[in-house]
């Protein structure tokens, strides 16, 4: 092959179909798709709030996930940016941006997983109950979406307020009659990271070997660290106890105070959202024992939702754990939560349905 036809070759690339016109909202900009070759066969994955402060580190880590076959990155701005940034990494998984409502339903058709951190984040002295305004109006439009384009994808949701947004997510999926249960979890893995984290440090562990069952929901008391089933087993002072179940239940609220302003956790949710994105693939793939914490249907509780540990297989969820024994200050921690938790996926539930 000379010169002109290597460039020839390239340039393939860049034009259509892989570098459309940007077309829906008139703004003129391009779609950027580079197609590396030898992509391997893999899985299809797409971000939805991609440009995002999560968005981003988010893509960057699933562009370097050999599993990946094709990321389509989605947001309402800045999406062809990112796009072109991450397209130039050099592994194998083909990227494609998409810009705005027009181009939602093409970033989604095809889809085996998708992960969705679109919606405003907190500032101090919000609850993130306080974004539902915003976010369950943007969590329900996107799983329309992926209903009509993809209702046979896995669906992580990591916009808060987890504890409703998920219940939107299924109501929605209901009235469409496309409804999984195995396929919709909302990301509660930043919970259990901090927690391994966090009990790392008090016990002088090295973090990557600790592994902390984080149960119930993701806002406040609502996550329920249960310590006493901790690996290695640990034991614990109760001063500790309260310590370490304080620092997992605020830890999102210590990110946005110390941010000031700034937004929420941002990189260590890239981080475990990655984690629990690359468990739900090796399950698709059909890897064994692939158990992970998230806020999924469940029978654990008299809750339509729950967060407990899960094995997740080729068809998604293939079970749901119990919550095995708990000790008596754990069992009070379990009533707190469910109170708190039954009132948030009402509110779910609710607004789809009013
Ligand atoms: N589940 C969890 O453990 C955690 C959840 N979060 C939540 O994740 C969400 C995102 O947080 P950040 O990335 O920090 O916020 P951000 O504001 O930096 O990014 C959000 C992105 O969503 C995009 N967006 C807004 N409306 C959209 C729509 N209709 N369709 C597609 N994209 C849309 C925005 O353009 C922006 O790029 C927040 O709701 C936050 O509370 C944050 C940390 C942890
Ligand atoms: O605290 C927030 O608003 C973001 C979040 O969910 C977390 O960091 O756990």
């Amino acid at each position: 092959m000379d010169a002109n036809q290597r460039i020839a070759r390239i340039s393939a690339h860049l034009n259509p179909p892989n570098l459309d016109q940007m077309g829906g909202d008139g703004s003129g900009l391009r779609r950027v798709g580079c197609r590396a070759k030898g992509g391997s066969p893999g899985f299809k994955v797409a971000i939805l709030g991609a440009a995002g402060g999560i968005g981003q580190p988010l893509a960057m880590l699933m562009k370097m996930n050999p599993l990946v076959s094709v990321l389509h990155l989605y947001d309402v701005a800045n999406a062809p940016g990112v796009t072109a940034d991450i397209s130039h990494m050099d592994t194998s998984a083909v990227v494609r941006g998409f810009l705005g409502q027009p181009q939602l339903e093409e970033a989604l058709t095809g889809m085996d997983l998708v992960i969705i951190p679109a919606g405003v984040p907190r500032k101090p002295g919000m609850t993130r109950d306080d974004l539902f305004n915003i976010n369950a109006g943007i969590v329900r439009t996107l799983s329309e979406a992926i209903a009509k384009c993809c209702p046979k994808a896995v669906v992580n949701i990591i916009s808060n307020p987890v504890n409703s947004t998920v219940p939107i997510a299924a109501e929605v999926f209901k009235k469409a009659g496309t409804f999984d249960p195995k396929k919709l979890m909302g990301v509660t893995m930043l919970d259990v990271v901090r927690a391994n984290t966090f009990v790392a440090e008090v016990m002088s562990l090295d973090p990557r070997e600790v592994d902390v069952p984080v149960v119930g929901g993701h806002a406040g008391v609502t996550i329920l660290p249960l310590l006493s089933q901790v690996k290695p087993p640990c034991s614990f002072t109760q001063k500790e106890i309260e310590y370490l179940t304080d620092r997992i239940q605020n830890g999102g609220t210590e990110v946005v105070e110390a941010k000031a302003g700034a937004g929420s956790a941002t990189l260590s949710m890239a981080y475990a959202a990655v984690k629990f994105a690359d468990a739900c693939l090796r399950g698709l793939r059909g890897d064994a024992n692939i158990v992970e914490c998230a806020f999924v249907s469940s029978h654990v509780t008299e809750l339509p939702f729950f967060a407990s540990k899960v094995r997740l297989g080729r068809s998604g969820i293939d079970e749901v754990y119990g919550l095995g024994p708990l000790n008596e200050y754990e069992r009070i921690g379990l009533e707190k939560a469910k109170k708190e938790l039954g009132g948030s996926i009402e509110k779910g539930v609710t607004f789809v349905k009013k």
